[in-house]
């Protein structure tokens, strides 16, 4: 029986083989995606040749530990590809990501790439997205009034739920890298992703939301059984 954590590691190990020589790559952030960067390290400390864009700091942080060389989307507006984790998805490669924080970079990246691929271990896939507590994240001006808008939006677009603050460990607002906060809004399901999306992206306060519709290509989850790979209609693996 393998732990969630090695599940985690198969998943980025397999995403690994699509990396080849040359390529421009987006680095995601959080637990899954940190096996990700350190196998990469290894391959790279190996003679392989990458130049990577972070998704965070923390990520950044690590990349540079195992000294991957690392750019800027203002250097590299476009990626070969990104892999990275998520909170949740679905069958149709819809994604809750934002767990820890990083959406908005992380969308932004891997919208600049040309395929963006999902590891994961298979506790993240769902029938319906919503059971992870949606992030939202918010500029700090005016946060109560975003707060109760997302509320009234949200509530059209049938979802109903508590929306919280983030906050870390010592109780104290959780700041994003870019000095935003983030609304964990416990829909519990969300029948429409698409029009939720759209419902909350337009509010003023917002700076993004942890859908991420459209954007992944592929998804490698791993099992007990095996590894399962999910694959838009387009997406074709290069050998
Ligand atoms: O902001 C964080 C990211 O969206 C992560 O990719 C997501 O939370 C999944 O993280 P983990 O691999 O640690 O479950």
């Amino acid at each position: 029986m393998l732990t969630a954590d090695q599940l985690k590691e198969k998943a980025a190990l397999r995403a690994l083989d699509l990396v080849r020589d040359g390529m421009r790559l987006g680095l995601g952030t959080g637990s899954t995606a940190e096996h990700f960067v350190k196998a990469l390290g290894a391959r790279v400390a190996a003679g392989l040749n990458v130049l990577c864009v972070p998704t965070s700091e923390a990520t950044r942080k690590l990349a540079e530990s195992l000294n991957i060389p690392l750019s800027t989307l203002d250097e590299i507006p476009q990626l070969d590809l990104t892999v990275d984790g998520a909170d949740e998805l679905d069958d149709q490669l819809r994604l809750i990501k934002g767990g820890g924080g990083a959406l908005l970079i992380e969308k932004i990246v891997a919208t600049a790439s040309k395929s963006m691929v999902v590891i994961a271990d298979d506790s993240k896939e769902v029938a319906q997205l919503g059971r992870f507590p949606l992030p939202v994240e918010v500029v700090p001006v005016g946060l109560r009034a975003t707060q109760a808008l997302i509320k009234g939006m949200a509530s059209e677009a049938g979802c109903d739920g508590e929306i919280k603050l983030r906050v870390g460990r010592g109780g104290e607002p959780f700041y994003t890298d870019q000095e935003n906060l983030i609304l964990d809004c416990h829909f519990g399901s969300i029948p429409e992703p698409e029009v939720l999306h759209f419902a909350i992206k337009r509010l003023p306060g917002v700076v993004e939301v942890g859908l991420f519709l459209g954007i992944a290509d592929a998804a490698f989850v791993a099992g007990q059984e095996g590894l399962k790979v999910l694959r838009s209609a387009t997406w074709e693996e290069k050998s």
